[in-house]
């Protein structure tokens, strides 16, 4: 694992405002219950052209080391870091916290969570870069989202997680346009997660974005913060684009030397 270059001093204050804030009392807050949503950051890299990769299942590097150590800043803020199984079998990705939060080498640990209805992890796992950085201490195994006629019908996958200490979370048996962020959400801040930090792929994004909260009709998406690259990905490149029309409020932009990243809310 390469060490990333230092933190642009600049994106500090920049990304500050659309952070998690950490409350050291949340035992004591009443708002802090337990029906309470985790802070959502719904954060990737993407081209000119809206594309996340090259083409479907190519790991594509687009942004530059500068927003790369970024991205390891925002995990450091952040108790799980999700994406979906596409991404974990396109990219094998580790998925660890590589910024030093103190001067002693030491790094937050953040929870992988993977959302994998049909269990494919099984066949990749014990050759994966997650599982080397958990063997080696370096990171957390993760929760994985499996569909519960899955597990039901697969009693193998338990015990494959009991050996590997990856926790199981079943979802409802529903087609996948039915997938139900909210209920996700919920069952993961009973796990004590109170921050997750989504990276992709194109299907969890596309899907994210559109996703409400039914009783206040707002957006789960607490941040969004994009890394636009200085690259055209074309046409057969892995596209991110909602199926309809979303404005964005209380935007920021930042320009680094070669990215630019964009912060705001969603209406
Ligand atoms: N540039 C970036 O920042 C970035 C970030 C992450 C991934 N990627 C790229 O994205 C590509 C992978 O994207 P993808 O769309 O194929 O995979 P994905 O990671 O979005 O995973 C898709 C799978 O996850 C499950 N899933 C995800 N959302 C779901 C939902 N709402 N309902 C039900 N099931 C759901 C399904 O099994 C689905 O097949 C890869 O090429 C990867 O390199 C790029
Ligand atoms: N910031 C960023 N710039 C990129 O150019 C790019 N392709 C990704 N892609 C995000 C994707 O989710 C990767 O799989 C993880 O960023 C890999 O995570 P690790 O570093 O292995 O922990 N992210």
């Amino acid at each position: 694992m390469a060490s990333l270059p230092p933190l642009t001093e600049s994106l500090i204050p920049f990304l500050d405002p659309y952070l998690p804030r950490i409350n050291p009392t949340a035992v004591l807050d009443k708002a802090e219950t337990d029906d309470s949503l985790p802070f959502i950051t719904l954060t990737f890299a993407q081209s000119i052209d809206s594309r996340i990769s090259s083409s479907p299942g190519a790991r594509t590097s687009i942004s530059h080391l500068e927003t790369k150590t970024m991205t390891h800043y925002l995990r450091s803020k952040h108790d799980a870091i999700l994406i979906g199984i596409g991404t974990f079998l396109a990219d094998d990705p580790i998925l660890n916290c590589r910024f030093k939060i103190n001067h002693d080498d030491s790094s937050h640990l953040i929870r992988p969570v993977i959302i994998d209805p049909t269990f494919k992890l099984g066949f990749y796992y014990e050759k994966s870069k997650l599982r080397q950085a958990f063997l080696e201490s370096k990171g957390l195994p993760p929760i994985v989202l499996v569909r519960l006629s899955e597990i039901r019908s697969n009693p193998e996958i338990k015990s494959f997680c009991t050996l590997h200490k990856i926790m199981l979370l079943p979802i409802e048996t529903e087609p996948a346009s039915e997938f139900r962020w909210l209920k996700v959400f919920k069952e993961l801040k009973k796990r004590h997660i109170k921050s997750i930090m989504v990276e992709g792929g194109a299907s969890v994004i596309n899907s994210l974005l559109l996703a409400r909260d039914p009783s206040s009709g707002k957006s789960l998406i607490n941040s969004l913060i994009i890394t636009i690259g200085p690259v055209f990905l074309g046409k057969s490149g892995v596209e991110v684009s909602p199926c309809k029309e979303l404005r964005l409020t209380d935007v920021s932009w930042w320009t680094g030397v070669q990215d630019s990243v964009i912060c705001s809310h969603l209406k």
